[in-house]
């Protein structure tokens, strides 16, 4: 592998390292149910992800209707509770990411995760899946007083991987705006639950393939 002149990897998770749109969709539908409120389909609760639970359960509920008999702290127990139990059903890493995170172990990088999702909801999913050993720490939506876009993650993260040069791998305008803020440069996953098309993100790099990462990093300079 060419040289990679960071210290750091930072990777979002919903949308860049794990496919989980299927789980997140069948827990949100099981609380807006709850609710008497119908039904989203997949892509309508893709457009949702990225911007943390809270956010995407408000989105949610807006769709079918007012907010104004809507309690969100019950609403967010109602999900809480279904995809705690319904976290991995269908939820899997995208082909390649076990491979290359261990390709980016292997030639010295500390990985972290900084997610807009609760802390302990992604912890469980990585544990899950089998991926939570690959990362030194994880920075979650409700670890700091602010989620993506605000800098604190990216600059959290960094300070718990042990400090040094960080780029950071996400899939939405969340991720490069939160980048941008810490001034971290960004590559963004095309697959993921962007509202804009990947090339228009603003992002430092764009990348089809998990496997692309190692080569466009090395050539992310420094
Ligand atoms: O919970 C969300 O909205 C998204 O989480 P992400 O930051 O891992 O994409
Ligand atoms: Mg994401």
């Amino acid at each position: 592998m060419q040289p990679i002149a960071y210290d750091i990897i930072g990777f979002d998770l919903d949308g860049t390292l794990v496919d989980t749109s299927e789980d997140i969709m069948a827990a949100v539908n099981h609380a807006l149910a709850d609710i008497g409120r119908g039904p989203l389909d997949r892509a309508t609760v893709e457009h949702l992800i990225g911007g943390g639970t809270v956010r995407m359960l408000t989105r949610a509920a807006q769709r079918g209707g007012s907010l104004d008999d809507v309690d969100i702290d019950a609403l967010h127990e109602r999900f809480r509770d279904y995809y705690k139990a319904h976290i991995a059903v269908h939820s899997h890493p995208y082909p390649g990411v076990a491979e290359t995170l261990d390709a980016l172990r292997d030639v010295g990088l500390t990985l972290g995760v900084a997610t807009n999702k609760g802390e302990a909801m992604a912890d469980r999913l990585l544990s899950a899946i089998g991926l939570r050993d690959r990362f030194a720490c994880l920075i979650g939506g409700d670890t700091l007083a602010h989620g993506k876009p605000h800098p604190a993650m990216l600059e959290e993260l960094t300070r718990r991987c042990g400090g040094g040069r960080t780029a950071y791998v996400g899939d939405s305008e969340y991720d490069v705006q939160a980048a941008r803020n810490a001034g971290v440069p960004v590559v963004v996953m095309s697959f993921g639950y962007a509202n804009l098309p990947a090339l228009d993100l603003g992002a430092d790099a764009v990348l089809d393939r998990f496997d692309e990462l190692p080569g466009r990093l090395a050539r992310l300079g420094g």
